[in-house]
């Protein structure tokens, strides 16, 4: 018997600028899901809310700057992966500082919610497109 799958927790944002549309990502050659667009975000790390994970991500991957109060819950992700099984929180954030550049050499696009089903999202985002939708 295989041991049982893991469960991971990722914490995710949907950065929404001043004209609705939403910053994707893509993640880099090397990575899991490589090529693919996804939303900025990353594994909630021990000891951490979600709400740190996505500050903390934002500003590693992004350089931007938010705050706690700034992160509205949208919805989450649940999804059964090979390895793992996902659950992601997903927050909205219309309120930062600085404007998003590639720390970390992924390709980053902002996009209508309603055209994100043109840009290949990882299996575990594609419910979360119609909440967007809604949103925004
Ligand atoms: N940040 C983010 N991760 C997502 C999204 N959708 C999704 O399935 N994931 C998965 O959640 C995990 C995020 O972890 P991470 O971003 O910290 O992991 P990582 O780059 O080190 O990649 P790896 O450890 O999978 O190679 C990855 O397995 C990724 O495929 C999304 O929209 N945003």
């Amino acid at each position: 018997m295989s041991d049982p799958k893991p469960l991971l927790l990722v914490a995710a944002c949907a950065l929404v600028d001043s004209d609705n549309r939403v910053l994707i990502a893509q993640r880099p050659e090397g990575k899991s899901l490589a090529g693919l667009w996804e939303f900025p975000g990353g594994k909630v790390e021990p000891g951490e809310t979600p709400e740190e994970t996505v500050i903390r991500e934002l500003y590693e991957e992004l350089g931007v700057v938010t705050k706690v109060a700034c992160l509205a819950p949208l919805t989450f992700a649940s999804h059964a992966y090979e390895r793992f099984n996902l659950l992601m929180p997903l927050f909205v954030c219309r309120r930062f500082e600085n404007t998003p550049q590639s720390r970390e050499g992924q390709a980053l696009k902002w996009v209508r919610a309603n055209r994100l089903r043109d840009w290949p999202m990882p299996p575990a985002d594609e419910p979360l497109i119609p909440f967007l939708e809604d949103l925004l």
